[in-house]
């Protein structure tokens, strides 16, 4: 029988197998931020143990940096990044610092210098690893002691988890973006949907994709409950990573391409679990509530719970999100945007957002975070940080910022955003704020109007 891209890149990665036991998998690239693992290096350092591989692992400052820049002010942000620094220094990994050029949220930076490429197994103490997997590489969330074994090892225990496919037919209509398609797949599936799955996207909108929009998608898994998402790796993605900094070349850039080119699924391979969706079908989708499951195409109303498939969470959600059923998506009055995250904070989405407000105005505040420093170097070559300002946006530096609001870029109680980020939990971006999860497109024309807009809404 044929295998999956999932099965291969695990078979291929196996370097101890034993009855009862989790198989043990080979890692080919770790990511390390400030939040996750101060202890796994305090565990290599209590146990006198060395990073095994400093060469494979690569740290970056992101989730606690302020993107106005200059001195961090909060101590435990300040405690973990500075402990990052040192923990770097000692041990001998790289590491790329605020006000660095490689800086930026970890998984922009991986696939920026081609340090992420199909068929690798890579890992990071971050739910949203899953982003890299859109170029064929099984990469997923691990916890900080798994850190630490991988910093120690290069090694990693883990059991093979199922695998799913979910198959996008048809083409995504003008102005329909992949966050929106992902939105769409979560609230089908529900956030436990993909539980205890690697799950492939396959079909002919995901083939139509940019890298970018592959990995918003990818990205956004984990919201499913799967435990990873992947891409076969195609055209798109050799000229995605061709001259990228680390990526191969000359005759091994030829033997990878061939090698990588052998991981897609065989045609007899069978999945545990098979979704269907019609790309051609969607619309802008925007979420109510504060699950990202708990989604809506933005032409329709505030669901009663009792229309959704559970009631109780949606009323508990209606209640926090100071929302009533019936009420039109596109009345909602926000008066905060982010574009920004691991989610939509590459150069693809900044372009989208700055085509809609070019020479237009904001009426909400209205932050735009690249993703990376080298994402805004590029949109500054571009001329599009010129666009947001002149529209009244702000233009910050890389880092997650109101993504999660560890750090100061955070909505105050009772405000509420429309955000390119991918979580829109209770107090996710601040106590008491509220999130809208949207594309970068509807971002944008979200902070011309100030209620839940899409673009072709725009006179
Ligand atoms: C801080 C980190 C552990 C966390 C994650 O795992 O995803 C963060 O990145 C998030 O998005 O909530
Ligand atoms: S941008 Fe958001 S989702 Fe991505 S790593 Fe940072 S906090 Fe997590």
């Amino acid at each position: 029988m044929g295998r999956t891209l999932a099965e291969k890149v695990w078979e291929q990665h196996v370097v101890r197998r034993a009855e009862g036991e989790p198989d043990l998998l080979y890692i080919d690239l770790h990511l390390i931020h400030e939040v996750t693992s101060p202890q796994a290096f305090d565990g290599l350092r209590m146990a006198g143990r060395t990073v095994r591989r400093p060469d494979l692992t690569i740290a970056t400052e992101d989730h606690n940096v302020p993107t106005l820049l200059g001195p961090i002010t909060d101590p435990v942000s300040k405690t973990q990044v500075e402990t990052l620094r040192k923990n770097c220094a000692e041990f001998g990994v790289r590491l790329h610092p605020m006000g660095d050029a490689g800086q930026g949220v970890v998984h922009i930076i991986g696939p920026q210098f081609g340090l992420t490429q199909p068929g690798m197994t890579i890992v990071c103490g971050d739910s949203h690893t899953s982003t890299h997997g859109a170029f064929g590489a099984l990469a997923f969330g691990i916890g900080t002691s798994e850190v630490e074994h991988v910093l120690a090892t290069q090694t990693l225990p883990a059991y093979r988890p199922k695998t799913m496919a979910i198959e996008v037919s048809g083409e995504l209509p003008a102005g329909v973006t992949a966050k929106d398609l992902i939105l769409a797949i979560i609230a089908k599936i529900g956030t436990g949907g993909g539980q205890g799955h690697i799950v492939e996207y396959r079909g002919e909108a995901i083939r139509k994709l940019s890298m970018e929009g592959r990995m918003t998608v990818c990205n956004m898994s984990i919201e499913a409950g799967a435990r990873a998402g992947m891409i076969a790796p195609d055209e798109t993605t050799f000229a995605y990573l061709e001259g990228r900094p680390h990526a191969p070349t000359g005759e091994a850039w030829d033997a990878a391409v061939a090698y990588w080119k052998s991981l897609a699924t065989d045609s007899d391979a069978v999945f545990d679990t098979v979704v269907e969706i019609d790309a051609s079908t969607l619309t802008p989708f925007v979420t109510w509530g504060t699950n990202p499951g708990q989604g809506a195409p933005l032409g329709a109303a505030v669901p009663a719970p009792e229309e959704t498939g559970d009631p109780a969470a949606a009323t508990r959600a209606l209640e926090y999100m100071g929302l009533t059923p019936g009420t039109p998506l596109r009345e909602i009055e926000v008066d905060t945007v982010f574009v920004g995250s691991c989610t939509n904070g590459r150069i693809e989405d900044l372009r989208a957002a700055a085509e809609v407000l070019r020479g237009r105005k904001v009426v909400t505040r209205t932050l735009v975070v690249p993703g990376s420093m080298l994402v805004k170097l590029q949109a500054e070559q571009e001329g599009l940080d010129e666009v947001f300002k002149a529209a009244g946006a702000e233009w910050r530096a890389a880092g997650c910022s109101m993504c999660l609001g560890m750090n100061p870029d955070t909505l105050a109680p009772g405000e509420r955003s429309a955000s390119t980020s991918n979580r829109n939990f209770e107090g996710r971006q601040g106590k008491g704020g509220r999130t809208h999860l949207v594309s970068p497109v509807v971002a944008a024309a979200t902070a011309v109007t100030g209620k839940l807009t899409a673009p072709a809404d725009l006179a």
